[in-house]
Order: structure tokens, then sequence, then C-alpha cells
């Protein structure tokens, strides 16, 4: 079977989109690891299948490894630019619905030259209860008068992680670094880019509070905003985190660390997230980078 396949990105977060507009389309979790292997593959953090559905289209996304996720905030603005630069939607629009495994988003974009370059999608509400995140621990802090998750440690062999538990439809743990306190076996500097993610990211991820996995953030808080870099559940680390970014925003805000409203820089670039009383809000860019064939 051979599937004509889009490669497109959010800030480096890199992903194959496949039209399932108008044929259906079915992929094994083999076929979709098969793809994104960076050496024998396309090469991709995920791959998404558009289809269908509720709203304007449906996001069908899997992880590198080929395992289903409910969410992926990258993944929404490029399945936005996707459906808008394929003519999907009637001209004059400058909003969309997308369906996902954490129900419909409403995405508002601007364009240029006809085609999505900047959108800003209304991701819903943070989930704060650890039995939904899902996490076995429990709550141990409030903010006006909601329970959370706002400091749970979890031992490992390096150093103890303080995590704080946050759900944007996929779970996150957030953990704020101090790096002056961390063993040489895991930072070699004073900035975030000289940690060494490759044994404690897949460490946590599987950690058994976290019955589904988790993706795991990695947060510092500097004047120019919050700066991050994430343990992706089912992809390892990746440039850039959509949903992560609205985690460690929420998880900034409950815990004091910042206002409601920041930019949140990944090693991909940035994003500017919001946490309003109707939810959260990421605004940023979505890429296309090529067109193929997969035999
Ligand atoms: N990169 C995505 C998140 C993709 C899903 C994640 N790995 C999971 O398994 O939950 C984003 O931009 O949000």
């Amino acid at each position: 079977m051979a599937y004509s396949f889009t490669k497109m990105h959010g800030l480096g977060n890199d992903f194959i989109v496949i039209d399932g507009m108008t044929s259906p389309i079915d992929l094994s979790s083999d076929d979709v690891s098969a793809m994104c292997d960076r050496h024998r593959g396309i090469g991709a953090d995920g791959v998404i299948i558009v289809r269908p559905g509720q709203g304007d289209g449906f996001m069908d996304y899997r992880n590198a490894d080929g395992s289903l996720a409910q969410m992926c905030g990258n993944g929404v603005r490029v399945t936005a630019k996707f459906l808008v630069d394929r003519g999907y939607l009637p001209p004059g629009r400058d909003s969309l619905r997308i369906g996902t495994r954490a129900g419909l988003k409403e995405v508002r974009f601007e364009t240029a030259g006809g085609r999505l370059s900047r959108a800003t999608v209304t991701m819903g509400q943070p989930i704060l209860d650890p039995a939904a995140i899902p996490v076995h621990a429990p709550v141990d802090s409030d903010h006006g008068g909601v329970p959370y998750v706002g400091a749970l440690m979890i031992p490992t062999p390096w150093c103890p992680a303080t995590v704080t538990c946050v759900s944007m439809g996929n779970p996150h743990a957030v953990w704020f670094v101090d790096l002056e306190s961390m063993p040489d076996e895991l930072v070699r500097g004073d900035r975030l880019d000289s940690l060494d993610l490759s044994a404690i990211g897949p460490y946590l991820e599987s950690h058994t509070v976290f019955p589904e996995k988790a993706n795991i953030e990695f947060v510092t808080v500097e004047p120019d905003g919050l700066h991050m870099r994430v343990y992706e559940r089912g992809v390892g680390e990746t440039l850039a985190c959509g949903t992560g970014a609205c985690a460690v925003l929420v998880a900034a805000y409950l815990t004091g660390r910042t206002g409601p409203s920041s930019a949140v820089h990944l090693p991909g670039g940035t994003l500017h997230i919001d946490y309003r009383e109707d939810g959260v809000h990421m605004t940023g860019p979505a890429s296309t980078v090529f067109h193929g064939t997969w035999e």
C-alpha cells in the first residue's frame, strides 16, 4: 500500500500528516513506528491522520512508538494548517474546530498568502483531579478551592524529582528544576540545555505513579518567561510540546511562580500561553516542509 503524506511541524515538533478526509486510512502501530524511524523511515515525532469527524476534521494522532495519545497541541495547529491550506474550509473563514480524543478544540488562525501561518487554540480547562490525570498521588495543594497535586516527590537514582501534575487531555508532570542542586551526572552547567534527559526522562515517563505513563517537563523560571525541555511519552525528547507548554504555564501559575499568561520558550521556539476563565489558550506557528509518498 502507498500513502501520500505531508511532512509538517510546529516549532520543530514534527509530524507525518496523511489525508484521510476522502478515503479511509488504516495504519498499524508497526506502520507508524516504521514511518517515524529517523534512519529507516521518513522520520517524525508522530503521525497524524486527518479524518472527517465532529467539527471541521478529526486529528487522529499517534506517537512515534505507535501508541495513541489523547491530545497534541502542536498537532492541532498543524492539522488546522493542513485543512486550511488544502482548501477543506470555505474561503473567508478565520476559525475552525478540530476533533481530538480529548474533545473539540476551537482554532483561530492568521494566514499569509492564503496559507495558515499562526494559530491560537482554545485548549480547554486543565484537569487537576489525580484520578483523571491519572497519577497515583494524593492532592497536597489548593488554588482558590481547587485541590491539585502540587509537589509530588518521586525518588530517582539521581536526585528526588518534585513534580506538579496536570492533564491537558494527556498526562504531564512538571518539574521546576534547581540546576545548582542537581548531581554532576545530570547537569554539566548552569543552563537547562546542559541537563542530560537521556536516563531520567524515560525513568520518570514510565514511573509506576503514572499508570498511563506521562510527559515530563523540566522547567526554569527566567525574567523573559518560562523555559522548558520535554521528554514526551511514546517519543523521547522533542523540540516542542504544545500540551506540555500549557501544563507548564498552569503549574507555574498554580504554584505562584508566574501570572496567568507567559511566553514559554522551548528548544524549537516560543509559544504564548494564556490561562483564562474559559481555559488555556495556546498561540504559535505551523509549517509545511515537503510532500512525499510512503511505499
Ligand atoms: N507533542 C505533543 C504531545 C504529543 C502526545 C504526547 N507524547 C502524549 O503521549 O501524551 C504536543 O504538542 O502537545
